[in-house]
């Protein structure tokens, strides 16, 4: 009975100290308290919350972090009929087959006053075109008709997976004024575009991958090329007109300077901001469009995904840009009939597309596409002229650099001069060749925190240095207002790689909040245990110390009447000797025993103190955390 007491109370002490390692000390909850113990980090008991964590780390690790490079997409649109068209019975021109995807530019007959070939010395042709994709958005009634939603399904979609995937995009929509650029980047509310579809595209996204160890940040931008000007579209219209900076800088490529970049949160944020940056842009009524765009449209949304890898402590970081261009449209003065002031914008527009079509011919260069000597594609890189206007100097990256882009070219159907024009010119983007990297960085905390430290130095030094270049002499105040632009810059920077570090402590909390809460049940049942054990252990050692001893039972009398005489000597001497042992044992053994259990206790008692110390520094830590993160749902995504 005692030997058996024994190995029960042995069983279950070791039974609970593989509970206690197992579930409550963890290795990756409790790192660093039992540095001594490298062999807990490969339990595999109740961790659920770090397994279902695992499988938010794999999609973020396992991409290639290699250049991509490919083709710009390229896609065509014809719109219906307007009013104008309809009411001088244009004719429509464009064939669409939605099998080979090509695009046939018909020859007008004499019917239409805008396609009179014989009053025109030029030779009309059918001209065949082939695109990624040709959306016919003529006729509603063809089974074929491309809708709005059409449009997104067919690439806004996968554009957006890119995003997700860290690479940076960009779609631009090319045609005469007119033609449905802005019908197709940003609609109309009934049949909204390319641009609201992707933010609730994006948003839904977000919705539907949230963890708790990730935190999306999205920001927008809006701004206009007007005039060769930039103009903030986020910021109300100011007379005289307040116009931007381009400037460019090693980390950041070509950036507008003092660009309003609007923190977002929700769908509905972006559509506030894509309603006042659609209100602040230049429109006016011309012949050819009641609101034709009189300026070049970009709106940017810059994606960033922050995974927290609680096993590891490190941060990893995707950055993905989404350029979304309404281009202003190309037209020929005879045609608009502009005069004044919308002659001078029509030649600002058409000078910038100019460059535009200069620089897409200088990508798509086959001589480029195929770099024999280092030296030689150097010279052919530096003869784009991308610097020959605003627009193609801010879209440098998007056209020949890190990006995917895809160029939508909008054609009205009955204009057989600048349909052609805009197909040639289309024809020519999808031999560009772009070269999209993954924009992903692994940060470890500690260098978070030393780039913090170093930004905080470089700030100092700035400050330093633009307060002593106050003090110099008036040539110098262009120098000092750079420097003062790289002071604010690196402060923004700062503030935002500041915010970036909250949002990855709160992501620690949220993780770690969640296994407190799951290992609280544990904790408790356990505690349970260790009561009743103790209860156990008590009762053992009671019960070793002051032994019960039961007196003979007529039976045992009976047995021994019944052995013989000779037997009888020997029995009784072994029996004097039996009790003399028992005697013996009941003295020394059972104190032995005890003692040994009473050690065994006392061993197991300081586990127990162990483990209470570990729970209460857990609850130290959250305690505090726990009650208030309780009552927001962790599946709630975090956007800033
Ligand atoms: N796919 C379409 N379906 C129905 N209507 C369309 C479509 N595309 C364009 N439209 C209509 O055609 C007109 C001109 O379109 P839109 O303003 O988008 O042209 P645009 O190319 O942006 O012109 P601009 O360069 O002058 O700004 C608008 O009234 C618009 O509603």
């Amino acid at each position: 009975m005692y030997i058996h007491l024994r190995l029960k109370s042995r069983e279950l002490i070791t039974d609970l100290k593989t509970l206690l390692e197992d579930m409550a000390l963890d290795s990756r909850t409790y790192r660093g308290l039992s540095p001594e113990r490298p062999q807990l980090y490969a339990t595999s008991a109740s961790a659920p919350s770090l397994r279902s964590r695992d499988s938010v780390v794999v999609p973020m690790e396992s991409l290639p972090a290699v250049n991509d490079c490919g083709n710009v997409k390229v896609v065509v649109r014809v719109r219906k009929f307007i009013k104008r068209e309809t009411d001088r019975g244009a004719q429509c021109l464009i064939k669409m087959d939605p099998i080979t995807q090509q695009t046939t530019l018909l020859v007008p007959n004499d019917t239409d006053p805008a396609n009179i070939r014989s009053q025109s010395r030029k030779v009309y042709e059918e001209k065949p075109f082939a695109f990624d994709k040709s959306f016919w958005s003529h006729d509603e009634a063809d089974p074929h008709f491309s809708h709005q939603e059409d449009v997104y399904n067919s690439f806004g979609e996968e554009f957006l997976d890119h995003n997700f995937d860290g690479y940076h995009t960009c779609i631009f929509a090319y045609g005469q004024t007119g033609s449905g650029k802005s019908y197709t980047m940003m609609g109309t509310p009934e049949q909204p575009g390319l641009i609201p579809r992707t933010c609730e595209g994006l948003f839904q996204r977000i919705e539907a991958e949230q963890s708790a160890n990730i935190t999306y940040n999205v920001h927008v931008s809006y701004f206009e090329v007007y005039n060769e000007h930039v103009r903030d579209l986020l910021v109300p219209r100011t007379t005289p007109p307040q116009y931007l900076k381009i400037r460019e800088s090693k980390a950041d490529g070509v950036y507008v300077q003092n660009l309003t970049d609007e923190a977002v949160k929700s769908y509905d944020d972006v559509a506030r901001l894509m309603r006042t940056g659609d209100h602040n842009r230049t429109t006016a009524s011309t012949k050819m469009n009641d609101t034709s765009s009189r300026s070049h449209a970009v709106f940017t949304i810059m994606l960033k995904q922050i995974q927290h890898d609680m096993t590891t402590d490190e941060t990893i970081e995707r950055c993905a840009r989404m350029r979304l261009v309404d281009l202003a449209g190309s037209e020929r003065a005879k045609t608009t009939e502009a005069t004044g002031q919308r002659l001078r914008e029509g030649g600002n527009i058409n000078q910038s597309l100019s460059t535009l079509g200069r620089v897409i011919g200088a990508l798509s260069d086959p001589r480029r596409q195929r770099p024999r000597h280092p030296n030689d594609r150097k010279k052919r890189a530096d003869v784009v002229p991308y610097r020959d206007s605003v627009l193609t100097w801010l879209l440098k990256d998007s056209l020949g650099g890190n990006s995917k882009t895809a160029m939508v070219a909008c054609i009205a159907p009955s204009d057989y001069d600048e349909t052609l024009s805009t197909l040639r010119y289309a024809d020519q983007a999808k031999r560009i060749r772009t070269r999209a990297t993954v924009n992903q960085d692994a940060v470890s905390a500690a260098e978070r925190d030393a780039k913090i430290a170093e930004m905080a130095e470089t700030i100092r030094a700035l400050q330093i240095s633009v307060n002593a270049a106050a003090t110099r002499k008036r040539d110098e105040v262009d120098r000092q207002s750079d420097q003062l632009e790289d002071y604010q810059k690196q402060v923004e920077k700062m503030q935002r790689l500041m915010e970036e570090t909250r949002q990855v402590s709160e992501c620690k909390i949220r993780a770690l909040t969640c296994e407190v809460e799951e290992l609280r049940p544990i904790n408790r049942q356990l505690t349970e245990e260790i009561e009743s054990l103790r209860r156990h252990l008590n009762l053992a050692l009671g019960e070793l110390k002051n032994p019960i001893v039961l007196p003979p039972t007529p039976l045992d009398e009976n047995i021994h009447a019944l052995l013989g005489a000779e037997d009888g000597k020997e029995n009784r001497e072994e029996a004097v000797q039996d009790e003399g042992e028992d005697e013996g044992y009941e003295g020394g053994v059972h104190d032995l025993l005890a003692a040994e259990l009473q050690a065994t206790a006392d061993e197991f008692l300081k586990d127990l103190s162990l483990f209470r110390k570990r729970v209460a520094d857990d609850h130290a830590r959250f305690g505090n955390t726990v009650p208030q993160r309780q009552s927001r749902p962790l599946g709630e995504i975090v956007v800033n």
